[in-house]
């Protein structure tokens, strides 16, 4: 059966044009085309191959990504691969790895907070990977609260140096990624001391390891910090542990955008806020955002091309049993998944350009937009990630027995991800963030501010204006319900950029109808999801209600023939899904049986062991035999 397309069929009754739908995912046609050109490099290359990753033993498992993390970039360089293409082959590599690190947090931190001349030393032998960086931040005592870091940065004017120190075993830096095993330097975070007098949390450039023979130099203890979980996932990564013992760094190590100290131990501060110092995080943050959809569409992928190759009950006179995909249950627990990852696509466009926006502002000294930048990457980041992860669960979930199968390409997913939800800010501690957000934002309207960009809503209900109400009193005692407002702002920014989206020009023949439909499966499930609070809030009838229920279940039915072209619209690889309920050509079973026989286990039809645990058992001479 090999060369057999299975869902040849389904991919007929598609009633749009999938090329087109192509570009809509990719943002452009010249993205497309990277992308087609990267990822066929890559699944080309046997260098690249990662079937066997979730059965090696972490010290292979990781020599293995050091080794493809090398002829990446040895790659990368032979084919004089610009930028954009660059970080495309490390996507489609689709290994966690130091370079991540170094790529995207290191680099950033020194491009974001280092001034100009820190930028010239620095960024040259960055992007060369002369040195690899990590971004040293949380300790073993404190993550989310950036403020209570521990470890310090004495300034001694006498040598015209910080003395970096952990005073505490909690002041240990804990988890940073590529630490553990493979930076040379890191951003470390730390408080800065002068003349005894605390100044808070700054950033720091320390080297960690020699450039001769990568021992750590002196002062500095550092390791990996153990197994995590799943198979592969993020084992891949070093995420390390670092204790400095009085190691002194030069004056002009530390990053001085944002706050410098002078020669004499003097402290001044820029213009600027306070908070750029957290600038990088609201840059990761934006990123994962982006992120987002391709974890959950790659997922959704998966189950739908399987949940349509899958049949279970349903045979009407010896004829083939029901695709799961047709049943109405299955459908509305995935096609509210397709809808999402489609949802997260765009909103994560435009929180790249406010992104962008928000940084041609800073350079021109406006920071107004600043907070609003904040809120809404802390929001969607939380929001996004925690869809995601759930639903790559929940993909699992739909592929029934099989999706608990490595080969499915789900456990690892969902293992790699989920820590998404508490790196670069635990998820509910960003939505604190939000609910603060917000409740500012309704205190000022009391003071008649009219509230703009993604609050503006805010400005138009008639209660809110009435309301008196102060920050703090009463936060933290109605923080679980704050948590519950933040989400729903967070939802409304995603519904508002997807119809957004709809307004623009969509070429391509049955494209925007198709993402009509998926705008409303997002919104109507949704409203579904919540219906008791809009009920209890008369924002809805009951009549409403059960009407929008009516079109959500037309919505799936509309959704259905075109089920396996929309996610093939994603444009992914086998190689890139690693799965085989996911593969392109539906050719499921062969596939499974085939890769069953592979496992080590099968090796010997006897297994390891036997001899020493099972046969006694079979051979022992019991009472009870006698029975
Ligand atoms: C496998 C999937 C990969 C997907 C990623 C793909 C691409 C990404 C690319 C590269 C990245 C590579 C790999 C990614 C993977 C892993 C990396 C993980 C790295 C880390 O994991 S790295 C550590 C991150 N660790 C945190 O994430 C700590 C969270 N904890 C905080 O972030 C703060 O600690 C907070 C905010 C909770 C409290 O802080 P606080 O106590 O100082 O502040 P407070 O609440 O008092 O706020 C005072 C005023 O600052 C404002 N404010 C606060 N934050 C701001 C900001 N960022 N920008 C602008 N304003 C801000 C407030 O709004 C308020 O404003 P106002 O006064 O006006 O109300
Ligand atoms: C895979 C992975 C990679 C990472 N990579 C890096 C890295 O490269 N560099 C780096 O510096 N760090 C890194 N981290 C650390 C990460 O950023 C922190 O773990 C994260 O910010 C959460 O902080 P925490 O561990 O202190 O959680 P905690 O804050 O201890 O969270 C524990 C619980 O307390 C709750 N909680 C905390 N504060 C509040 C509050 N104010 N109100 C209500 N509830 C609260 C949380 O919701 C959570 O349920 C990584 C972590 C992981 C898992």
């Amino acid at each position: 059966m090999e060369g057999v397309d299975h869902l040849a069929d389904e991919r007929k009754k598609a009633e749009f044009n999938v090329e087109a739908m192509k570009i809509v995912w990719a943002g452009s046609q010249h993205n497309l085309e990277v992308s087609n050109r990267i990822s066929k490099l890559v699944a080309d290359d046997p260098a690249f191959r990662k079937d066997d990753r979730t059965m090696l033993p972490r010290k292979e498992l990781f020599k293995n990504t050091l080794r493809k993390a090398a002829y990446a970039w040895k790659r990368i360089n032979e084919l004089r691969l610009s930028e954009e293409e660059a970080s495309k082959l490390r996507f489609y590599v689709d290994e966690t790895a130091y370079t991540d690190l170094h790529w995207g947090m290191f680099i950033p931190a020194i491009k974001g907070q280092g001034t100009d001349e820190q930028q010239r030393k620095w960024l040259p032998l960055a992007y060369k990977m002369q040195i690899i960086g990590c971004y040293a931040q949380t300790e073993l005592g404190h993550g989310s609260n950036v403020q209570g870091l521990e470890t310090t940065a004495t300034f001694d004017p006498h040598t015209d140096e910080f003395v970096i120190h952990s005073p505490t075993l909690t002041s240990s830096k804990w988890w940073p990624g590529g630490l553990g095993k493979v930076s040379t330097h890191a951003v470390t975070y730390a408080r800065l001391i002068i003349d005894g007098k605390d100044h808070g949390v700054h950033g720091f450039i320390v080297q960690l390891r020699s450039l001769e023979d990568h021992r750590p130099l002196p002062g500095i203890t550092v390791g990996d910090i153990g197994m995590k979980f799943g198979n592969g996932a993020y084992n891949t990564m070093d995420n390390g542990v670092l204790r400095f013992d009085h190691v002194r760094i030069p004056r002009n190590q530390m990053l001085m955008k944002v706050s410098q100290v002078t020669r004499e131990g003097k402290y001044k501060q820029s213009d600027v806020p306070r908070q750029l110092v957290y600038g990088t995080m609201v840059y990761v943050r934006q990123r994962i955002v982006a992120d987002a959809s391709c974890y959950l569409s790659r997922a959704v992928c998966i189950a739908t091309r399987y949940s349509a190759v899958r049949r279970q009950f349903g045979s009407q006179n010896g004829g083939p049993e029901t695709q799961v995909i047709d049943y109405k249950t299955q459908q509305s627990r995935l096609f509210p998944l397709l809808a999402s990852a489609y949802a997260f696509r765009f909103v994560g466009e435009w929180l790249e350009w406010l992104y962008t926006d928000v940084m041609q502002r800073l350079q021109a000294n406006d920071f107004s937009t600043l907070p609003e930048a904040h809120a809404c990457t802390a929001g969607l980041k939380s929001l996004t990630t925690s869809v995601t992860a759930d639903g790559i669960e929940e993909c699992r979930k739909l592929c029934g027995g099989h999706g608990y199968l490595c080969t499915s390409g789900l456990p690892e997913l969902f293992a790699v991800y989920v820590p998404a939800c508490t790196y670069e800010g635990d998820n509910i501690v960003l939505l604190l963030q939000v609910a603060r957000f917000l409740m500012k934002t309704v205190s000022q309207i009391g003071t008649g501010k009219q509230p703009v960009g993604t609050i503006a809503y805010m400005g138009r209900i008639e209660h809110l204006m009435q309301c008196r109400c102060n920050v703090q009193r009463g936060f933290a005692e109605l923080s679980a319900d704050l948590v519950e407002a933040a989400v729903a702002h967070c939802q409304l920014i995603v519904v508002s950029k997807f119809i957004e989206k709809l307004q623009q020009d969509i070429p391509g023949e049955g494209v925007k109808q198709q993402l009509e439909a998926l705008c409303g499966i997002y919104y109507l499930s949704l409203l579904h999801k919540h219906q008791g609070d809009f009920l209890a809030t008369s924002y809805l009838t009951p009549k409403q209600s059960a009407l929008a229920n009516d079109q959500l279940r037309a919505l799936y039915s509309k959704v259905r023939p075109n089920a396996i072209a929309l996610v093939d619209a994603f444009n992914y690889s086998d190689h890139f899904l690693s799965s085989i309920l996911g593969r392109y050509d539906g050719n499921v079973y062969p596939k499974l049986y085939e890769a069953a026989w592979k496992d080590p286990l099968n090796e010997s039809v006897v297994p390891d062991g036997y001899h020493e645990y099972v046969r006694p058992l079979l051979k022992q001479q019991l009472h009870t035999a006698r029975l």
